[in-house]
């Protein structure tokens, strides 16, 4: 589970979250959705320890993030992240871009990693590229290979910060089915997102942000049927 409670995070003297207080459970899917600049992106930063918080705590399975001592790099093994921006290493066919963080971080042996690098492109889609460089990959797909990199780590947890944002509008629909796909086998997700069509299909829950605070959170059906805030209504009506 993740565990985030009264979590604050500044940037100087600009108070980007101000007492999150949030809970997911294993096997959830959480969608955050809400205006740019409400803190959508530094909340996953927050979880995943990559920006400093200045006040509450964020705990993963009962590990404190933040606190002096905590191996950051081995709890990462368990978070999953997938950025707006794709960065594969482009000398790096699809198959050794996946390997290399296998081999690297978790020292397997390179018949092993090819083994996961060559399940985890299957599994989303691209059995067929192994061999292609990023270059000669589209948008949606270089996205899907950063999604098989972050799962052939086998993490607990996948975050994804706008991961379509930066697709062309034709290429949203395949990496939103693949994290479709993941959500229906039972991975926890967190999912920084525009797309209302997924936040509503897909998610358990819906957290809207606003300037910095979690204004609402429920089961879709509440947030864009029966919205308790009048923020959450607004946000909704100028984004439909
Ligand atoms: N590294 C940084 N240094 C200074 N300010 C930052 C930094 N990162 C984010 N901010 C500021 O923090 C605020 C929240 O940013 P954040 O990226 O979390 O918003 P967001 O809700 O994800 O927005 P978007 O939907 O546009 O990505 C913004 O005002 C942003 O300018």
């Amino acid at each position: 589970m993740i565990s985030i409670r009264d979590l604050h995070k500044y940037f100087g003297s600009l108070h980007v979250l101000k007492g999150i207080n949030l809970d997911v459970e294993k096997g959830e899917v959480l969608s955050v959705i809400g205006a740019s600049g409400s803190g959508k992106s530094t909340l996953l930063y927050c979880i995943n320890g990559l920006e400093p918080i200045q006040g509450g705590s964020v705990t993963v399975d009962g590990t404190d993030v933040h606190a002096k001592g905590t191996d950051i790099n081995k709890l990462r093994q368990k978070l999953g992240m997938v950025f707006q921006q794709w960065n594969s290493f482009p000398h790096l066919t699809a198959q050794q871009n996946v390997e290399l963080a296998l081999k690297i971080v978790k020292k397997l042996p390179r018949d092993q990693a090819r083994e996961i690098a060559f399940r985890q492109l299957n599994h989303v889609g691209l059995g067929d590229k192994l061999d292609v460089y990023p270059s000669a990959l589209s948008g949606g797909q270089q996205q899907r290979l950063a999604i098989a990199r972050a799962l052939a780590m086998e993490p607990t947890y996948m975050l994804f910060d706008e991961a379509t944002s930066a697709l062309d509008p034709e290429l949203v629909g395949e990496v939103l089915d693949t994290m479709r796909l993941l959500a229906e086998e039972g991975m926890t997700m967190i999912c920084v997102t525009h797309e209302m069509g997924f936040a509503r299909d897909v998610s358990d829950r819906v957290a809207f942000f606003h300037k910095g605070v979690m204004e609402e959170i429920g089961p879709p059906a509440q947030i864009f049927g029966d919205a308790q805030s009048e923020q959450t209504r607004k946000f909704l009506a100028n984004v439909r």
